[in-house]
């Protein structure tokens, strides 16, 4: 005879109830009758990736985590589209809307939240919705069929995914938050400001510091009305202004309620034998909204009703990462700024990248990261330990280098030391044991492999750098590089791609994302300005540049600047110039009152804090070629004055760097090239920090490659002595086009000799017969190209995009 099952029901057929039941399911097989009940019609799903079905990412078939099968196959008695409406503490039942009354022995309430939605006059109007469920995602895409404009209260995580996502189905999106900079409870000002640009450039809009007043229209939603007055039209309005934990359904049934229904570290309520998980539950004065911690929850319930041992719960740091392709953003941890603690920043403009670390008493407490999130999941697990950095702040700043994660343990020895219970992938709740074992047992060989076996990065794609290090240790062919894509939507390598694209002739951006199979079908900012250099590269004469593929800079042909204003750089060819151009230039400042004028160390003239709606009239005024200084190209030639003028000079190092500067000003390049030329050895113009060094010498010149300045200092390999200035041109050229035609996008000449080697370089550029072919190349490329400031000033339309926003609108672009 079987000793009676115990009956344990639960009620919320979501994401942490259901973890909680697949764990004891594993854990004491058997020990339960188990009943769910689930107001929503569907099985199990993951209510994540609602944002990447909007955004055209995933089907609402992908999205499934247990299907109807699995609840039969575990013998659970499951009701869905029938909520419970009473649970009598008493009597030991629940009963539910359609009528059943159930006894139980243990109850799980994970009930989950409700969306927080604004009492404003007008909101039963239809046409106002939020984001919470598949039935709102399918609302959103019926709207975006009949209706073009769409508004998103709301500028925190979920107001922007559910924006993105209206955007790529096609609605002009206006998103309005109460603060003035966008997802204040994750960002400070600095990284939200640039992620509102990012986002403008994908075409969102945004109205700062309003608040809602009424919705307006008549018995549908026509837009909203702001307590200033002002307003702005919308046939779909979205609520995305936070949640609250749904509690009703506990509070009738006198269980203690605060925020949330309040739980020990076993996750018990007042009441025996009644436990609550997830967003309803508030445990230590927390009610948590990510998954990572609901699951943590889920594990140790799970632990509990099995009778298996457990230290219970113990509250979680959290870590988030905005799902908007196209935008790298990651918060864990305090960013806020107390007088006990220090941050580090590090900001650049040009790549749009923004880091950020909070310490306090010597650990790593917080951290932001946009641009590059790809160090997140390493942070992440620092903050966690609370391990001390004294000494390593800047280290940890500079960002990891290979062998070092943390500035201390290799990344390898750190991951190795990880329990095997650790949860690495936080949306999926996917233990390092799990990954480990998907790789030693099942075969699993690459990223991919391990996702659509364990979900493992399945979801935000933050924990993938630390599945690709458990895919370096557990892989059978570990020390091998782990085959890596050019970003997280492929597994293709740059050469891979380039081979493909020319094999099968492919010809746009969406072609190559679609025959290539990317997983993520809209592309993410590594991959679209990649592909779209590679494709303007490949085919000159036929590939349109795709201008939403670049970054802001490239688009807006200026440099951003951090209160949103632009710097004008005009070409100024070898850094020689005359009194009449200086004049010009001077009055050009004057006239658009140009706070700040500075001469750049590549010897030109910056025009700094310029408004986006002056540069066309600026650039026409001054009537002077683009002087690319935002570009991934030729930024400058610096040149010493040479024999013209210095005593010691051999050669016309002035004459020289003109000549190179005029072939090749408006090329693309990988990333930016910077070149100069010296007179003589004595190098004034530091010709051995260049990509292209020139450094004249006794009858000739020696050239130099693979220079560097910045932060990653490197000295340049002499690849040749020359006689004539036609050979400095052959060899420049030859080695440029070698340079563009076999660079990863975005990596400096010092990268990709240092990647390929010197030998390589020199080899392929020894015999004239190749540098004359790669010259020949280069030269039609070049024959191509226009100036981007001429072409914006001669054309109406492209004018356009640097008139002002409407006045509701912040200018910031
Ligand atoms: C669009 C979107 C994107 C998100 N993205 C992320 C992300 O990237 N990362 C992250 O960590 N988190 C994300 N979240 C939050 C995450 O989805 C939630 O934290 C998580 O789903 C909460 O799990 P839960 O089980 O507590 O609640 P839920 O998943 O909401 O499950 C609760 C279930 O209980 C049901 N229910 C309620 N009352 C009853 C009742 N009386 N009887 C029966 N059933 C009932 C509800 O209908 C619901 O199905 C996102 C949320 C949304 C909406
Ligand atoms: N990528 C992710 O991790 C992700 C994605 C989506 C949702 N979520 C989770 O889902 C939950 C809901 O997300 P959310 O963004 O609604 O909550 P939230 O609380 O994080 O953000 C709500 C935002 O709305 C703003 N707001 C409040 N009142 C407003 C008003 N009257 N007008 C305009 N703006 C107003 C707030 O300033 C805040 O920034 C959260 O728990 C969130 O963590 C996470
Ligand atoms: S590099 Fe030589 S030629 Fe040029 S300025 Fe210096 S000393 Fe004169
Ligand atoms: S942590 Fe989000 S997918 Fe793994």
């Amino acid at each position: 005879m079987h000793a009676q099952k115990k009956k344990l029901v639960l009620i919320g057929n979501g994401m942490a109830g259901v973890r909680a039941v697949e764990h004891l399911l594993k854990l004491a097989p058997g020990k339960y009758d188990i009943t769910i009940f689930g107001s929503e019609p569907h099985p199990n799903y993951n209510r994540i990736l609602l944002s990447s079905v909007l955004a055209g990412g995933a089907s609402m078939s992908d999205i499934v985590i247990n299907d109807w099968d699995w609840y039969k196959e575990n013998g659970i008695a499951l009701h869905t589209g029938d909520p419970v409406t009473k649970i009598d503490t008493t009597s030991k039942t629940v009963e539910s809307k359609k009528g059943l009354k159930l006894a139980y022995d243990e109850l799980i309430i994970a009930t989950g939240s409700n969306p927080f939605m604004l009492p404003l006059p007008g909101a039963d109007k239809e046409g106002v919705i939020a984001f919470r469920d598949i039935q709102d995602c399918e609302k959103m895409i019926d709207a975006s069929q009949k209706y073009k404009k769409a508004v998103v209260i709301g500028g925190g995580l979920l107001g922007l995914e559910a924006a993105r996502g209206l955007l790529h189905l096609g609605m002009d999106v206006h998103v309005v938050h109460i603060h003035h900079y966008l997802m204040e409870r994750q960002l400070d000002e600095a990284a939200a400001k640039m992620l509102q640009r990012e986002l403008e450039a994908q075409g969102m809009k945004f109205l700062l510091q309003k608040n809602t007043a009424s919705i307006k229209g008549k018995r549908r939603a026509s837009g909203l009305v702001f307590s200033d007055g002002s307003e702005v039209d919308g046939d779909l309005v979205v609520m995305a202004v936070g949640i609250k934990p749904n509690v009703e359904l506990a509070r009738a049934a006198g269980i203690e309620v605060n925020r949330g229904i309040v739980v020990n570290d076993f996750l018990q309520t007042s009441e025996p034998g009644v436990y609550a998980v997830g967003e309803c539950a508030e445990h230590r004065g927390i009610a948590y909204g990510l998954v990572a911690p609901l699951y943590e929850q889920g594990a140790v319930l799970a632990k509990h009703l099995a009778g298996a041992e457990t230290d219970g719960y113990h509250g979680s740091v959290t870590s988030t990462k905005l799902k908007v392709s196209g935008v790298d953003v990651f918060s864990a941890g305090r960013f806020d700024e107390t007088p006990q603690t220090r941050s580090l920043k590090m900001q650049d403009d040009m790549s749009g990248t923004y880091k950020k670390l909070v310490i306090q008493d010597g650990k790593l407490v917080g951290a932001v990261l946009f641009g590059d999130t790809s160090e997140g999941s390493e942070l992440f697990s620092i903050i966690r330990k609370g391990e001390s950095v004294e000494g390593r702040e800047k280290e940890l700043l500079l960002g990891f280098s290979p062998s070092q994660a943390g500035g201390g343990a290799s990344k390898e020895s750190r991951l190795l030391a990880m329990p095997d219970d650790e949860i690495i992938c936080g949306c999926n709740g996917v233990s390092k044991g799990t990954i480990a074992d998907a790789i030693t047992s099942k075969g699993c060989n690459t990223v991919g492999a391990i996702k659509s076996c364990t979900k493992a990065s399945a979801s935000c794609g933050g924990c993938k750098p630390l599945v690709e290090g458990l895919l370096q240790i557990y892989s059978e062919n570990a020390g091998e590089p782990v085959k890596e894509g050019i970003c997280g939507c492929t597994t293709l390598s740059r050469d891979e791609i380039v081979a493909e694209i020319k094999r099968m002739e492919l010809m746009n951006i969406y072609e190559v994302m679609n025959v290539l199979g990317w997983s993520n079908p809209e592309g993410c900012s590594k991959c679209r300005p990649s592909l779209n250099y590679y494709l303007g590269m490949l085919y000159p004469d036929q590939y349109v540049d795709e201008k939403e593929s670049r970054i802001t800079n490239e688009r807006y042909h200026a440099n951003i600047q951090k209160d949103g204003t632009f710097s004008v750089v005009p070409r100024i060819y070898g850094g020689v110039t005359s009194p009449e151009e200086l004049k010009k230039i001077a009055e050009i400042a004057v006239k658009y009152e140009v706070p700040l004028v500075k001469f750049t160390g590549g010897q030109r003239l910056d025009l700094l804090g310029v408004k986006k709606e002056d540069l066309p009239k600026m650039w026409e005024d001054l009537d002077m070629p683009s002087g690319h200084a935002y570009g991934k190209t030729l930024r400058t030639v610096k040149t010493c004055v040479g024999n013209t003028f210095c005593r010691f000079g051999t050669q016309d190092s002035m004459g020289m760097g003109i000549k190179l500067e005029k072939a090749f000003e408006r090329l693309n390049t990988p990333a930016k090239v910077k070149l100069a030329v010296s007179g003589c050895p004595r190098n004034c113009a530091e010709a051995s920090i260049k990509d292209f060094g020139v450094i004249a010498i006794d009858g000739g010149w020696e050239l130099h490659v693979g220079g560097n300045g910045g932060v990653h200092v490197r000295a340049t390999d002499v690849i040749g002595v020359v006689k004539t200035e036609d050979e400095v041109m052959e060899w420049a050229s030859a080695f440029l086009q070698l340079y563009r035609e076999e660079a990863i996008w975005n990596e400096r000449t010092a990268q990709w000799i240092e990647r390929v080697g010197l030998d390589y370089v020199k080899q392929k550029l020894e015999k004239q017969e190749d540098r004359l072919a790669l010259k020949e190349r280069i030269e039609h490329t070049l024959s191509l190209t226009t100036d981007p400031w001429k072409q914006i000033v001669e054309n109406k339309e492209l004018r356009k995009n640097f008139e002002p926003l409407p006045a509701t609108q912040p200018a910031t672009l």
